[in-house]
């Protein structure tokens, strides 16, 4: 049987290369006959990862080139999305198209991919005739790997996660500037840092003067966020939540297939100076009091990423954390214990790295899915 043409959009950025190294990994080159595209390098030699020469860049905006794609996987961007996704409908392409961005998401004739949790949602969807499919939001994604053996036994009456977003949720640029922020910090007080003798209460007060000054490089974020935070992602909204704090309801419900009776999730979203693992502190009204190590036993049984860490100080200190965790695949899932609230209200906190599950990976297992049809 000859292999599908797959198209690639966005393989050089940095959720596109994350996806690259996944791909090469788990030999899915392999299996596909790729295509890559460019929104700027048109005709420039393609990258190596297939181990097969891939001829040169396509123009990632012609739309008989895509058209002549069995699926193409997008990790371009939104704007891209709106530009070229309607055209090459309309000129009739009925390919699977795949994609990182936000924009398709709720649309009625797009699911959001993520197999451990709706596999069953993606496979009718395939079956019925669905051709778009789209990663969901990098939160809600790692939120319900955590937690998805609760909502998979519908033991969840709401949840209200706050999180800890990493600097790489804002893309590549803003992950150099925290860099730089965190380095010319503590170029600002060098000489009294080697210093044993030196005031603390100096140098906080010089750092303090420093952060608030026009020296930080705030180009990207805007505002300082070492030595700081950010309490807002994305857009504001009429209803008083981010847009990252909206899509968590919208999107986890639509994930598990939910359009009746909707969990409620919703908490507030905000930027710490972590790299690209996000962290969320949750919590959980269970509809039920249910012992914390059947709880554990569930989460446990969900998927093979999902790790239940101990509430013990040591373990949450050394397993349950973004230094721990980034670059792997493993979502740990830890500090699980009942609220003074009440039995039926627990927390719990979980770290994911956001390139990985939270965004290229559930691409990746969506092509090999229709490629094992
Ligand atoms: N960042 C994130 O955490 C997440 C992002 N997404 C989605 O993925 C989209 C892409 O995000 P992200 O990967 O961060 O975007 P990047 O900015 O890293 O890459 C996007 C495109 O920029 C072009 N580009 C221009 N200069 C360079 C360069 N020097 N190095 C690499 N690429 C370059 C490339 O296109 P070309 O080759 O055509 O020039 C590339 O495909 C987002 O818009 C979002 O929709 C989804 C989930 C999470
Ligand atoms: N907004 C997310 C990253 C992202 O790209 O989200 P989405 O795929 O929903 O646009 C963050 O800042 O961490």
């Amino acid at each position: 049987m000859s292999q599908m043409n797959v198209g690639l959009v966005g393989w050089r950025g940095m959720v596109g290369s994350v996806l690259m190294q996944r791909m090469q990994d788990e030999k899915d080159f392999d299996l596909i006959n790729p295509v890559f595209f460019t929104t700027s390098q048109k005709g420039l030699p393609a990258p190596d990862f297939a181990g097969k020469d891939c001829g040169t860049l396509e123009d990632a905006f012609d739309i008989d080139a895509l058209k002549a794609q069995d699926v193409i996987i997008t990790c371009q961007g939104g704007d891209y999305t709106k530009e070229v996704y309607g055209k090459l409908r309309e000129a009739g392409w009925n390919g699977y198209w795949i994609d990182a961005a936000s924009s398709l998401r709720m649309a009625d004739d797009a699911i959001i991919v993520l197999d451990p949790v709706n596999k069953d949602v993606i496979e009718k969807g395939i079956e019925s005739g669905v051709k778009t499919y789209v990663g969901g939001n990098c939160t809600v994604s790692l939120m319900l790997l955590a937690l998805g053996g609760l909502f998979e036994k519908d033991l969840v009456e709401w949840v209200a996660p706050q999180t800890y977003q990493a600097a790489s949720g804002s893309g590549a640029r803003h992950m150099r500037e925290l860099i730089s922020q965190m380095g010319a910090i503590r170029d600002e007080v060098k000489d009294k840092l080697d210093d044993p003798a030196s005031a603390i209460l100096e140098i906080d007060r010089q750092v303090a003067d420093f952060i608030r000054s026009d020296a930080l490089p705030t180009d990207q974020f805007g505002v300082p966020l070492a030595g700081s935070l950010i309490p807002y992602i994305d857009s504001q909204l009429e209803s008083g939540q981010s847009r990252e704090e909206w899509k968590a309801q919208v999107e986890a419900n639509k994930i598990m297939g939910r359009s009746d009776n909707q969990v409620p999730v919703d908490g507030l979203c905000v930027r710490v100076g972590a790299m690209r693992c996000h962290s969320q502190a949750m919590t959980l009204k269970l509809k039920k009091d249910i012992p914390v190590s059947e709880i554990e036993e569930i989460l446990a049984g969900h998927n093979d990423w999902v790790k239940v860490i101990p509430n013990d100080r040591d373990a949450s200190m050394t397993e349950l954390t973004p230094a721990k965790v980034t670059g792997t695949l493993s979502i740990p899932v830890g500090r699980i214990r009942k609220l003074n609230m009440g039995p039926e209200y627990i927390s719990a906190f979980t770290v994911g790295d956001q390139l990985l599950w939270g965004a290229a990976e559930p691409l990746r297992r969506m092509l090999r899915i229709l490629l094992n049809k």
